[in-house]
C-alpha cells in the first residue's frame, strides 16, 4: 500500500524578512509560522507522512514539537542544504520507500488548506505532476542589467507560482539527480521536470497561500490567519450540524 507524503523545506535563512530570528520560527497571532504550516498538513486527511528539512541548529527545536505529539505525521526531522532545492533533494533522499506521490511545500507558507493540498494531489495523479498558481494581477516588464525594460510579457499566459508541488517520488527524485549532475539551479522543483520535457499542470492556487518573505507580509498573514481559522469554524458547525 502506497503512501502520500510531503516533504516541507524550512531551512532557509530569511534574509529578506531581516529578522533577528529566521522567519520560520516568528509567531502569527500565537505560534510559529512552521507549526501553522505543519499543523495544516497533519489535518489534511491527504497526507500520510511528513519530513521537514530545516537548519541543522533547528533540528531539536522542531522534534520537540513533534513529541507533544500533535504532529504525528511528522516521520523525520532533517537538517538541510545551503540552497531550496539541496533542502528539497535531501528531504527526498531520505523519504520512506511506501511514498509513491510526494508534496513539496515551503515551510513559510502556513496557509495552505485541505483542498489546495487535495487539487494539487488530484492534478498530479492524472497529469504526472502539479503545481499550484495565480494569474499574475501585474504587468509583468522583463528589466535589463542596466534598468531599462527589455519585453513585456503577455499578461494572459502569466502565473505566479506556488507550493505544494505534487509529484511522483521517484520522477521528482531523478529530476533533482539529472540537475545536480548538469549543475542547474531552479527556483521551484517544476522547474527541474520541465528542463527534462515532463509536462507540468498548473491547477488554481489561492491568493492567500502567500510565501511569507519580508516584513509586510506578516500584516497581511494575521489577517489570512483569521479568515481561514473562522472558515475552519464554520465547516466544523456544519459537519457537527449534519451529525
Ligand atoms: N537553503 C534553504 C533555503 C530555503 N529553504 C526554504 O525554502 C522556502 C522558500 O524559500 P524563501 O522564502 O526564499 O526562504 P529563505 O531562503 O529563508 O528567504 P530569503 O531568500 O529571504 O533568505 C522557505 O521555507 C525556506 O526555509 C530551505 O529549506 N533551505
Ligand atoms: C517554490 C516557490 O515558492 C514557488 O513560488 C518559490 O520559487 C521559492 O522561491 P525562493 O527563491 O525560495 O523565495
Amino acid at each position: 500500500m502506497s503512501r502520500v507524503g510531503v516533504v516541507i523545506v524550512a531551512a532557509g535563512k530569511g534574509s529578506r524578512m531581516k529578522s533577528a530570528e529566521h522567519k520560520q520560527y516568528l509567531n502569527i497571532k500565537d505560534k510559529p509560522i512552521l507549526l501553522h504550516t505543519l499543523e495544516a498538513f497533519q489535518r489534511s486527511r491527504y497526507i500520510d507522512h511528513m519530513t521537514v528539512v530545516v537548519g541543522a541548529s533547528d533540528v531539536e527545536r522542531v522534534k520537540g514539537w513533534v513529541h507533544t505529539g500533535q504532529l504525528h505525521k511528522v516521520e523525520q526531522v532533517l537538517a538541510g542544504g545551503r540552497e531550496r532545492q539541496e533542502s528539497v533533494y535531501l528531504g527526498l533522499t531520505q523519504l520512506p520507500a511506501d511514498i509513491e506521490w510526494v508534496l513539496v511545500h515551503d515551510g513559510v507558507r502556513p496557509f495552505i488548506t485541505s483542498s489546495g493540498i487535495n487539487d494539487c494531489l488530484e492534478a498530479a495523479r492524472q497529469y504526472g505532476a502539479a503545481v499550484p498558481a495565480v494569474p499574475v494581477k501585474d504587468t509583468i516588464k522583463k528589466v535589463g542589467a542596466d534598468q531599462v525594460i527589455v519585453e513585456t510579457p503577455e499578461r494572459q499566459s502569466l502565473w505566479a507560482v506556488q507550493t505544494p508541488q505534487a509529484f511522483r517520488a521517484s520522477h521528482l527524485l531523478a529530476a533533482h539527480e539529472a540537475a545536480r549532475k548538469d549543475g542547474f539551479t531552479g527556483t521551484d522543483d517544476a522547474s527541474l521536470l520541465e528542463r527534462m520535457d515532463e509536462p507540468v499542470k498548473v491547477v488554481m492556487g489561492d491568493y492567500r497561500n502567500i510565501k511569507i518573505t519580508t516584513p509586510e507580509d506578516l500584516s497581511v498573514a494575521t489577517q489570512i490567519c483569521d479568515e481561514l481559522a473562522a472558515e475552519r469554524a464554520t465547516e466544523q458547525a456544519e459537519r457537527d450540524d449534519i451529525k
